[in-house]
């Protein structure tokens, strides 16, 4: 794991090289500060009072080096921690946006936002201790340890019981506060999504009456994060006056076995003085090191998590030496088969057609048909497991990835539109649209009419999650989105569900005349919405069962017939 950030750890050379030098000479201070305070003693004790003023002096000096070098240790720490994490954040973002739908659908998205935040947090953390630590410990242990036994050696069996009661109780109460540390997070991040969860479907929540289950569901969960800070609180709790305890056994019993020489021995004074200072020193760097190496096993569960993401390949890659050139509308499925990844039941079975350029295709069929999973096969959000799939006779595994993109325009079933403006989210179609294209597919998509109520029209805020828009409205603003770049393949998924049947109308006609030779791919649940297609597509269990127009089709397909004679007896109802 630590080869894993040596790379983004190694740009911050300089501030490793400046780190490792401030630490040291912090630690060097703090054991030099006892033997300092040994001499003051002894001054004192010897009545040497024309020493007291340069050592004081030293000692001061000393103390200062050490704060000072302590501070600077902790800016540069600071800069290697926080550079590091966000180097990683940035190189998992970009790592992300190579994956296929697949890739991120098999991590889940929730577990890449946690993976690209409170991951890199951790490391982030882990790292800044690592280098405010690292040194520190091993060279005020051993350090202490050697200055301790040469001060008093007599006393080494005090410093044994000490050191070996005090790594007991760190690693007592360390290990199962660490437990707990990792049970802590987990639920966190299960209160935080159900708080998310809870404020997104607020409509649902008040209109089927759930506030208070929802505040059951909550509170449970609550108490159970209490509980786990309580215990905590008690393990902290028994940490601290333990060490605190064995500190001060440790200074009695050393007074109690030297302060029977200090009489005849008046030098042993300033030497107790800064053994038990040692003693504390020992003391503090082994309950660093316990501190430390629980941050660390957090740590290294989450660089293990960044590393799943930086090492999976993208299942999906667009050829890089593939010419960019202008795909035509022609659509060709040969014998496509698809399963969706890590599923083994096939969604499309043995489909295969050909389109040609500027047809309108409707694609009918009962609910989980396949229709959707045949649409997101022409942008290539998937490959098929079997087969070709074609756009303007290109193989689609061979195509250019810019001209694909050009090429197909997908309006998706459900109308996701980015905080921003409006002008930002009709851009991410066309990037150097102006206010007449913008204007042109607005028309088109019968977006135009609300738009140009606003006073700041095209400039109008659209809000997080485009709260501030009806659900027909933001489909409109989709279909616009999708139309801007004059496509060469336009896929209405389901995009005129939220239309009244007059809108819907005006947004076909609107699309005839002005995309005449757009190839268009109409999903539909009302086979009203696609009955002027040229032909129209019935899908049944994965399977292409029939094509024709809608005439031919009442003729010859059972199943088509089926659904019309249902909807239009449905219609007749309402
Ligand atoms: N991301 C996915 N992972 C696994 N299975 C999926 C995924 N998306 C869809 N499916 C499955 O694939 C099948 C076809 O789904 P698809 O969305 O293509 O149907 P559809 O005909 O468009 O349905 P609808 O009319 O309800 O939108 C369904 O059985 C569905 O459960």
């Amino acid at each position: 794991m630590v080869k894993f950030l040596i790379p983004y750890i190694g740009k911050y050379k300089k501030d490793v090289v400046w780190a490792v030098i401030t630490i040291t000479i912090a630690a060097v201070t703090s054991l030099w500060q006892p033997k300092l305070l040994q001499q003051v003693v002894q001054a004192i004790a010897d009545d040497k009072m024309n020493l007291m003023i340069p050592l004081g002096i030293q000692l001061i000096v000393v103390a200062l080096i050490g704060l000072v070098a302590g501070a600077i240790n902790t800016i540069f720490a600071a800069k290697i921690g926080t550079g590091t994490a966000a180097d990683l954040r940035a190189a998992e973002y970009k790592k992300v946006q190579t994956f296929s739908f697949g890739n991120i659908e098999r991590f889940s998205t929730g577990s890449l936002v946690v993976r690209m935040t409170n991951d890199v947090q951790q490391v982030q953390t882990i790292v800044m201790v690592f280098f405010q630590s690292l040194l520190r410990v091993p060279i005020l242990f051993i350090g202490a340890l050697v200055l301790a036994l040469t001060t008093l050696p007599r006393l080494w069996w005090v410093i044994l019981v000490m050191v070996i009661l005090v790594v007991v109780i760190t690693m007592g109460v360390l290990s199962p506060m660490g437990k707990l540390f990792g049970k802590f997070q987990n639920l966190l991040d299960k209160t935080n999504n159900m708080a998310k969860e809870n404020l997104q479907g607020v409509r649902v929540v008040k209109s089927f009456n759930q506030e208070h289950n929802e505040e059951v569901r909550f509170d449970a969960n609550s108490k159970e994060l209490t509980d786990i800070n309580i215990k905590i609180g008690y393990l902290f709790g028994i940490l601290m006056p333990a060490f605190m305890l064995i500190g001060e056994l440790a200074i009695a019993v050393s007074i109690i076995f030297v302060a029977r020489n200090i009489v005849s021995d008046p030098t042993m004074l300033g030497a107790l003085t800064s053994f038990v200072n040692y003693l504390m020193q020992i003391m503090n760097a082994i309950v660093m090191a316990g501190f430390m190496s629980m941050f660390a096993a957090r740590g290294i569960e989450s660089t293990k998590r960044i590393k799943e993401v930086m090492d999976t390949k993208p299942d999906l890659t667009f050829d890089a030496n593939a010419a960019e050139e202008k795909l035509s509308g022609d659509v060709e499925f040969d014998h496509v088969s698809f399963a969706y990844p890590g599923d083994e039941h096939e969604v499309l079975k043995d489909v295969s057609f050909k389109v040609k350029q500027g047809e309108m295709i409707g694609l009918v069929g009962a609910t989980g048909s396949g229709k959707s999973t045949l649409a997101q096969l022409i942008p290539r959000l998937y490959d098929p497991t079997d087969g070709v799939v074609e756009v303007g006779h290109e193989n689609l595994k061979k195509v250019n990835e810019k001209s694909l993109r050009k090429a197909v325009a997908f309006v998706q079933q459900k109308a996701i539109l980015f905080s921003g403006k409006i002008s930002d989210n009709l851009k991410q179609g066309k990037f150097d649209a102006d206010s007449a294209d913008m204007k042109h597919a607005a028309d088109m998509a019968q977006a135009a009419e609300f738009i140009e109520k606003y006073d700041d029209q095209y400039e109008h805020e659209v809000e997080e999650r485009s709260a501030n828009f009806s659900g027909g409205q933001k489909q409109r603003l989709s279909i616009a989105r999708g139309v801007i770049g004059n496509p060469s393949v336009l896929i209405l998924d389901d995009s005129t569900s939220a239309l009244d049947a007059r809108s819907e109308k005006l947004v076909q006609e609107a699309l005839e005349a002005d995309l005449p030779d757009t190839t268009k791919f109409v999903i539909a649940e009302k086979i009203s919405s696609v009955i002027k297609a040229d032909r129209i597509f019935v899908m049944q269990d994965g399977e292409l069962i029939a094509a024709g127009t809608h005439r031919e089709l009442v003729a010859s397909s059972p199943v088509y017939r089926e659904i019309y004679e249902t909807q239009k007896a449905q219609e007749v109802i309402d």
